[in-house]
């Protein structure tokens, strides 16, 4: 029979984010003969039949670095085809491990931090792992604005408590709305936390705010990224079919709700853990629990497969 070219039954790759004291992330160089080659990545290989990820992860890190995996957490799940080759990264954090770091196999190491890993560098499939090593657990998304000041001093307690992804979602119009986005951006700038405008690409331009978040609507009826990468594109999706358009639109993450019962959208039938765990592990993105969250239940989403968990109530307080 002729090839048919790419094996059409993905490899299972378990990828490992090393993390030191410092925040910083271990990354190799792949070697030029390999596929990918010349690319930095994140340490890691192929999972053996009969094994499980975090079993092939403990190998493979013995193999390639010789440290020893103490203790390992899910990232983030990434399926990419590279058209010659379809792959299913699994991708936990390493957080405890022991040994020295070395490149056994001859392979350039470097420690960097997340903010100093550029996509451009490592494979295409790894976009989404440098995103959710970049993204807090916790995305606030403000409540409505009744009155300017009352608003800003709960957005600065939101910012002194430590939350550092602000969602601006607030129906005043015209110069009200573009000042008040202007000044709560300011406030976030200068913590170091990232505000993104809710269904406004115009004035997410126009403020050069960190990004965008757009609503299930708008993202329907998209055909190109809206924002260039330098600004982030977040979207919300209430089912598979939402989440395939965000990937291909090149969406930098995602909420999925309503996760569980919420009183902001009683009507609406919640999805609970399972559904939310299999779409999410169809996103090449993070993707956050929203519905009936509270911070509480960043830990439930993490063992899900989410980046952590999203929220009004609970968050903006
Ligand atoms: N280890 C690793 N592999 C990645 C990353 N991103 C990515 O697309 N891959 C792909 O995952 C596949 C398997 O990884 P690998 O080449 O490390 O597998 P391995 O250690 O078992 O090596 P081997 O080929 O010598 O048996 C490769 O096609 C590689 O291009 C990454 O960050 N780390
Ligand atoms: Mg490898």
């Amino acid at each position: 029979m002729p090839s048919t070219g790419a094996d059409p039954i993905p490899l299972r790759v378990a990828v490992g984010v090393v993390r030191d004291e410092r925040g910083r992330v271990l990354v190799a160089r792949r070697a030029l003969d390999r596929h990918q080659g010349g690319r930095w990545e994140f340490p890691g290989g192929k999972v053996e039949v009969d094994e499980s990820v975090s079993t092939a992860l403990r190998r493979e890190l013995t193999e390639e670095l010789g440290i020893t995996v103490d203790e390992c957490r899910p990232l983030i799940r990434i399926a990419h085809d590279y058209g010659d080759r379809q792959v299913v990264l699994e991708v936990r954090t390493v957080d405890r491990w022991s040994g020295e770091a070395v490149g056994l196999e001859g392979q350039p190491l470097d420690w960097r931090l997340p903010h100093e890993l550029d996509p451009a560098d490592f494979p295409a499939a790894n976009r989404g792992i440098i995103t959710a090593l970049r993204l807090p657990g916790h995305y606030v998304i403000s409540a409505d604005c009744h009155e300017p000041a009352a608003w800003l001093a709960m957005l600065d307690r939101v910012l002194a408590g430590g939350e550092r992804l602000i969602q601006f979602r607030v129906r005043l119009q015209g110069e009200d709305r573009r000042v008040l986005a202007d000044e709560a951006l300011a406030r976030c700038r200068a913590v170091g936390a990232r505000l993104l405008i809710n269904g406004d690409v115009a004035l997410a331009r126009a403020l050069a705010a960190d990004g965008v978040h757009l609503t299930g609507r708008e993202l329907s009826r998209l055909r190109e990224r809206p924002l260039p990468p330098d600004q982030w594109v977040a979207a919300s999706c209430h089912d598979p079919q939402a989440i395939r358009q965000a990937a291909s639109l090149g969406v930098d993450f995602a909420v999925l709700s309503p996760v569980a019962a919420t009183a902001s959208h009683p009507g609406a039938q919640p999805l609970g853990w399972a559904a939310f765990n299999g779409w999410a592990a169809e996103a090449p993105f993070p993707v956050y629990a929203l519905g009936g969250m509270t911070p509480d239940d960043r830990a439930m989403a993490c063992r899900q497969g989410g980046q952590g968990v999203a929220g009004i109530s609970g968050f903006w307080a």
